[in-house]
């Protein structure tokens, strides 16, 4: 039998955190078409935060990859970040008339996740950064994937589980999870137990994250 991949180790050893995330109360009001108005716009002005601060994750990412090809994926990965993503939020800021600046972004569960996932990417190192960021793709993907096949009702909504779904966000959650997979065929005991509990760490700031809407 051939031995478990370092990312199938890291998702079974950290089962209990990503089902918590996968069955909050913001993915079950999404894909049950029951999220208010008011927690899915405060929502997206964290998010929107959030979005702008993966694009310095990413580029420590870039800055510490060691071959050409995983600058190249990232540089692609940077530009569909500023350029689509962030456009979204800008679109739908304005559609909306959403004025992020009247909203907190500086709430403690909002500023948690984005400060411990950018201190991962600014003290860890490249792999700590793909850990952290395989936690935030590989659920998003997972659950986008369920709430896609449902009606929702808000067409900003249904866009932004659309695109974590599209075949570019899968093919970047695949590319987190095979990054780790190359890097764990020589990696010592003690490295993998570190990265597990990065992603573990990264899945619970992500449950705190998604309460925030609520409060
Ligand atoms: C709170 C939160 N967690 C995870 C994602 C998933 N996600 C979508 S794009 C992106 C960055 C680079 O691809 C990440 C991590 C999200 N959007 N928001």
């Amino acid at each position: 039998m051939a031995a478990e991949s370092l990312s199938d180790r890291i998702l079974r050893e950290n089962d209990a955190v990503l089902g918590a995330m996968l069955s909050h109360r913001f993915v079950e009001d999404v894909k049950n078409d029951r999220l208010s108005k008011e927690a899915f716009e405060r929502y997206l002005v964290y998010e929107g935060a959030f979005v702008d601060s993966a694009i310095s994750i990413f580029a420590y990412a870039a800055a510490t990859a060691g071959t050409m090809p995983q600058k190249r994926w990232l540089i692609a990965v940077l530009d569909a970040l500023a350029n689509e993503q962030i456009a979204y939020f800008e679109r739908t800021f304005a559609s909306r008339g959403i004025d992020p600046s009247s909203f907190d972004t500086r709430i403690p569960e909002v500023e948690a996740f984005r400060v411990g996932m950018l201190d991962i990417a600014r003290r860890g190192g490249f792999l700590d950064t793909v850990a952290a960021m395989f936690a935030a793709e590989w659920m998003y993907w997972t659950w986008c994937r369920q709430a896609a096949n449902r009606p929702i009702s808000d067409p900003l909504l249904k866009e932004w589980v659309d695109m974590h779904v599209d075949p570019n966000f899968a093919a970047q959650a695949q590319w987190l999870k095979n990054e780790l997979d190359m890097a764990g065929e020589t990696l010592e005991d003690d490295e993998t137990v570190r990265l597990s509990a990065i992603f573990g760490r990264a899945m619970q700031l992500e449950i705190d994250f998604h309460d925030a809407p609520y409060l």
